[in-house]
């Protein structure tokens, strides 16, 4: 090859000798390429109008600022201006990382790594948007209200929700600006929920760990099986305040029965030591002192046996005499000693009553109803009191519902006792599977049985009690192969402010009473 090429003419020969060399055909294109490479220059890419028009179809022109760059960008792409169009999207990004104006500044937040909002342009920047507080207050009030649970291990988190209900409390809000503030926090929070869950299942799982130990090292007491059994069951999320107060309750319950377990165990095992040792120390005592006494009586018979006169008895029958006192003496101390033995094991006797007695009352804190596994009568007059109190606290009503089984004498009486023992049970898990988690039932004697239903209106309370009956005729109760259809009426009244419990019981077991005389498998308000 020549000197280089260095005129568009002599750059224009040489390409042209290029495409002949390389027998490529002369078309416009192969001819552009060839003028750059002999030129040493860029070709230049044609100008993609149609993608650039598309695009700038597609801006958005809901605020003016979005309407201005719209305009200047569909004009630089008319002239095909790189130049322009790049000035225009350096000036634009360069307005979107600037900060916010004054009047509606957040707080400086961490940017999320998906944040890809762009901050408004300068002059949308000068509009501040209201937000209509029927939607910032109660926006507010609802981070407000989470942030204790939320943030309660985050810190940051706390200042992000703290800063976001400040923002959202002022009067005017940038709108982009609120967005990234709620994106910033939705971002930390979706972190701090699932830290909360693991912890949270992380304890639930040691707790289940905890009540499969104890069950474990209980096993010969039926009771607390079943008890442990059903905390191990109600240690299973979804967690509520009340399953974990009822969680309390039932491990109180454990508790006591394990401590009367234990004491009677150890004071038995006591007293029947101490008896059997004394026992058979007494026993080995007077088998060697009769032995003896017994060959002293013998060695007196013989010589009184050998004896010739009167003499010669003289001193036997004086050593049989001896023998004879001490043996009185010794039989008088063994005496002494098991009639002391006897007091003793009447102590421990009286001690083991008092002890009974103690565990009785003890057994009065039980809450649980030891067939059906519901609350017992003590356990549903502490849960209506709570509810009463959480009512009163925020302003809520509460309502109760007595259920009587219908012609549960009959069912006992052709199917037995055990039976009818069995259909309780049942009705107490269908009760428990069917009821709200918020809701409580408890056995209140016999076959009554009462439903606590706080937050909750009559209508919603009745409505309530007979969707159970629909599921209890869902689920018949299995009396080995044959199905048994249960039914149960019920009264339902609302505990009212102030009122003694007894008299809303009371009203309820009218309305159930009324349910019955209708006919039965009925619910009646109060
Ligand atoms: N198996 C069993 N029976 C119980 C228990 N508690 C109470 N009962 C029986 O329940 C029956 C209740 O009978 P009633 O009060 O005459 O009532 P009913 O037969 O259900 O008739 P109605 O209430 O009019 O529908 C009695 O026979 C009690 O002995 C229990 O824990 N287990």
């Amino acid at each position: 090859m020549g000197s280089p090429a260095s005129t568009p003419q002599e750059i224009a020969r040489e390409a042209v000798r290029l495409l002949a060399a390389r027998r490529l055909p002369p078309t416009p294109d192969n001819f552009q390429a060839a003028y750059h490479e002999v030129a040493g220059t860029r070709p230049l890419q044609p100008f993609p109008l149609a993608q650039l028009r598309q695009i700038g179809q597609a801006l958005p022109e809901r605020t003016p600022a979005q309407l201005r760059f719209k305009t200047l960008f569909n004009r630089a792409v008319t002239r095909h201006s790189w130049d322009d169009l790049e000035k225009l999207l350096v000036q634009h990004l360069g307005a979107a990382s600037s900060p916010p104006p004054p009047s509606a500044t957040p707080p400086a937040t961490a940017q999320p790594p998906d944040s890809a909002e762009p901050a408004p342009h300068a002059d949308e920047k000068a509009a501040s948007i209201p937000i209509s507080p029927d939607i910032a207050e109660p926006a507010a009030r609802v981070i407000d209200l989470t942030l204790p649970l939320v943030a309660a291990d985050d810190a940051r988190l706390r200042e992000m929700g703290e800063e976001l209900v400040r923002y959202l409390r002022l009067e005017q809000h940038h709108a982009p600006t609120l967005r990234r503030m709620l994106a910033d926090y939705a971002f930390r929070l979706s972190f701090g929920v699932d830290e909360q869950l693991g912890v949270r299942e992380a304890l639930l799982g040691l707790l289940r760990q905890v009540l499969e130990h104890i069950d474990a090292i209980s096993p010969d007491n039926p009771w607390l099986r079943q008890q442990l059994q059903a905390l191990v069951q109600a240690a299973q999320p979804p967690l509520s305040q009340r399953r974990l107060e009822d969680l309390q309750a039932r491990l109180k319950d454990v508790i006591v029965k394990q401590a009367e377990a234990r004491e009677q165990t150890v004071r038995a095992q006591e007293l029947m030591r101490q008896t059997l040792a004394t026992f058979l120390e007494r026993l080995a005592q007077t088998a060697v002192s009769t032995g003896q006494y017994q060959a002293k009586f013998e060695a007196c018979a013989q010589a009184l046996e050998r004896a010739q006169s009167l003499a010669d008895m003289a001193p036997v029958v004086q050593d049989a005499i001896q023998t004879a006192r001490a043996f009185a003496t010794d039989t008088q101390r063994v005496v002494a000693e098991l009639t002391e033995l006897r007091d003793r094991a009447d102590r421990a006797e009286a001690e083991v009553q008092r002890l009974r007695r103690e565990l009785d009352q003890m057994a009065e804190l039980v809450t649980h109803d030891l067939l059906t596994g519901v609350l017992n009568r003590k356990g549903l007059e502490n849960a209506i009191d709570r509810e009463t109190h959480r009512a009163e606290r925020t302003g809520t009503r509460v309502c109760i519902a007595l259920l009587d089984v219908d012609d549960f004498k009959r069912l006992n009486d052709t199917l037995g006792h055990l039976a009818g023992d069995a259909a309780l049970k049942h009705l107490a898990d269908v009760a428990r599977r069917s009821l709200r988690p918020q809701d409580t039932v408890g056995r209140y004697g016999g076959e009554e049985f009462i439903i606590v239903l706080p937050d909750t209106t009559p209508d919603e309370a009745a409505a309530v009690v007979q969707r159970l009956q629909r599921d209890l005729s869902a689920h018949l109760f299995l009396h080995g192969e044959q199905p048994v259809l249960i039914t149960f009426s019920a009264g339902v009244t609302e505990l009212r402010p102030g009122e003694p419990v007894a008299n809303a019981i009371a009203r309820a077991d009218q309305a159930m009473y009324r349910a019955k005389r209708a006919g039965k498998n009925r619910v009646m308000q109060a």
